[in-house]
């Protein structure tokens, strides 16, 4: 009490934990289907991240956190995830605090601004041709955005926004994501339930997940 003004009363401990929850589980959760969606429509894609998973693992069966420091494919495969869905497409709105000019228009302050990281991250001045294909490897040695990174310091790849406001769980949410993703490749092969297929549009909202869910059958190939 009485440090700084900001009591932590119970309604407020409350609202933070709600925070968290609501900002730290569908992130996450979509983010996974669609790694899945996009490694299941290319399976020399799924392939190759299978043996660098099984590669670097070895005979090991439990995927550890210092494993994935030699898993670059894995980390490649997640920022194209990132890149294509961003699961906040319009990250969290901001108000600007002064008036600036941006690109010869003036923002007034307090104006509510929107980014909007989904169509940055499909953007052919910054992407190339290929900007709407999934393809990994243009973050590895060789592609065209080698070295581009999702911790807020390349502009045109912001899942998690940027600067003061960034998401400050992206230390554990990119490792956990690491880990999700190579058990699921390390221990299935994983296919398209019988009759169906798989759609790729956005349902609209705060959060974007697949306009129908993923629905895949697992096939275990560790036991
Ligand atoms: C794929 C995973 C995640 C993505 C893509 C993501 C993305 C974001 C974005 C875009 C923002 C808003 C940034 C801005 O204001 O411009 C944000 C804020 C936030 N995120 Fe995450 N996030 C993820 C996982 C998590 C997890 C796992 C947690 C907690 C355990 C979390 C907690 C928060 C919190 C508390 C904020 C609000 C920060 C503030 O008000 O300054 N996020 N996140």
């Amino acid at each position: 009490e009485d440090t700084a003004g900001l009591d932590l009363t119970d309604d407020r401990i409350i609202s933070i934990v709600q925070d968290l929850i609501f900002a730290g589980t569908e992130t996450s959760s979509i983010t996974l289907e669609w790694a899945m969606a996009e490694l299941t429509r290319k399976p020399q894609t799924m392939a190759k991240l299978q043996d660098e998973v099984t590669r670097v693992t070895n005979d090991k069966l439990v995927i550890e956190e210092d494993d994935l420091s030699r898993m670059e494919y894995l980390k490649a495969v997640l920022k194209e995830v990132l890149r294509l869905h961003p699961p906040a497409p319009l990250l969290i709105p901001h108000e600007s605090t002064t008036t600036s000019i941006v690109q010869g228009y003036e923002i007034p302050a307090k104006t509510t601004l929107f980014i909007n990281a989904w169509a940055i991250g499909r953007d052919p001045v910054a992407w190339g041709e290929g900007a709407e294909e999934f393809w990994p490897e243009r973050f590895l040695a060789n592609g065209n955005v080698t070295g581009v990174d999702v911790r807020g310091n390349d502009y045109q790849l912001l899942p998690f926004g940027a600067g003061r406001r960034l998401c400050p769980a992206i230390n554990f949410a990119m490792p956990t994501l690491e880990i999700a993703l190579a058990c699921l490749v390390r221990h299935f092969d994983w296919g398209l339930a019988a009759g169906t297929c798989l759609e790729m549009g956005e349902a609209p909202g705060l959060t974007t997940p697949p306009s129908t869910p993923v629905r895949l059958v697992p096939r275990c190939i560790t036991t």
